[in-house]
C-alpha cells in the first residue's frame, strides 16, 4: 500500500492555472487529478483536452484523469493524446465495460474505474484483475466542496479486503468530501490515493496542506 495526495484542479484558481500547478509541483503531492464532466453524467460542466494538455506541458506529475462522462470510450484515445497517465471511467457511465478498460490500456496509459456513492463494492470485483485503479467517490459527482458520505470508509476497507483475497495490485483511491480531519481513516482502511479539492486550493497555505494530509 502507499501513500498518495491527488489534488483536485477543479478547485485550483482557472485564471492562474499555471501557477497553482507550479505549487503542486514543488509540493509532495504525486498526482494531480484532473476532473472532467460533460454535464449529462453528472449536472455540471467542467473542461476537457485543452487544459489538460496544457498542464501536461508544465509538470511531469502523473495525471489523474477522472472522466464524469458518459460514453467515455468516445474520447479516450483523445485524453490518452493529450498527455493523461491514469485514465479513470464510471462503471455506471459504459455498457461494455471490459472493453472500454481494454481502450484504456490499447492507449498506454493506466486504467481505472470509479463507482458512485450508491455502487456497491461488489459491482466492480469481478473487474479487478483488469485495473490498475477502482475510485470510490464519497461525495455525488458534480462539484467540489460537497461533505464526506458517511459509510464511504467502509467501502474502501471492503474493496482492501477484495483486493487482497485475489492477490491483485490495484491501488484505491477515494474522492470527495477528504479533510485533514478524515484522511487518515481512509489511509488505515486501506486507502492509497486520497483526491482533496477544496482542503488543498482553499487553505491559507496548500503545499502544507497536502504534506499534513499525507500524515494524516
Ligand atoms: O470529482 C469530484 C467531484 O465530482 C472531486 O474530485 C471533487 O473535485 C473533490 O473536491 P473536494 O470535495 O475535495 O472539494
Amino acid at each position: 500500500m502507499s501513500r498518495i495526495i491527488s489534488p483536485s484542479v477543479l478547485s485550483a484558481d482557472f485564471l492562474h492555472l499555471g501557477r497553482d500547478t507550479e505549487m503542486l509541483n514543488r509540493s509532495e503531492a504525486e498526482w494531480i487529478h484532473i476532473d472532467v464532466m460533460d454535464g449529462v453524467f453528472v449536472p455540471n460542466l467542467s473542461f476537457g483536452f485543452p487544459v489538460l494538455s496544457a498542464i501536461r506541458k508544465v509538470t511531469t506529475k502523473v495525471l489523474d484523469t477522472h472522466l464524469m462522462i458518459v460514453e467515455p470510450e468516445r474520447y479516450i484515445e483523445r485524453f490518452a493524446k493529450a498527455g493523461a497517465d491514469i485514465i479513470t471511467i464510471h462503471i455506471e457511465a459504459t455498457e461494455d465495460l471490459p472493453a472500454a478498460i481494454r481502450t484504456i490500456k490499447t492507449c498506454g496509459v493506466k486504467a481505472g474505474v470509479s463507482i458512485k456513492p450508491k455502487t456497491p463494492v461488489s459491482a466492480i470485483v469481478p473487474y479487478l484483475d483488469d485495473l490498475d485503479l477502482v475510485l470510490i467517490m464519497s461525495v455525488e459527482p458534480g462539484f467540489g466542496g460537497q461533505s464526506f458520505i458517511e459509510g464511504s470508509t467502509e467501502k474502501v476497507a471492503e474493496l482492501r479486503r477484495e483486493i487482497d483475497r485475489c492477490g491483485s495490485d490495484t491501488v484505491i483511491e477515494i474522492d470527495g468530501g477528504i479533510t485533514l480531519g478524515n484522511a487518515g481513516e481512509q489511509f488505515t482502511a486501506g486507502c492509497d490515493v486520497l483526491v482533496a479539492g477544496n482542503t488543498i486550493f482553499g487553505s491559507d497555505d496548500p503545499t502544507r496542506t497536502i504534506h499534513d494530509l499525507l500524515r494524516a
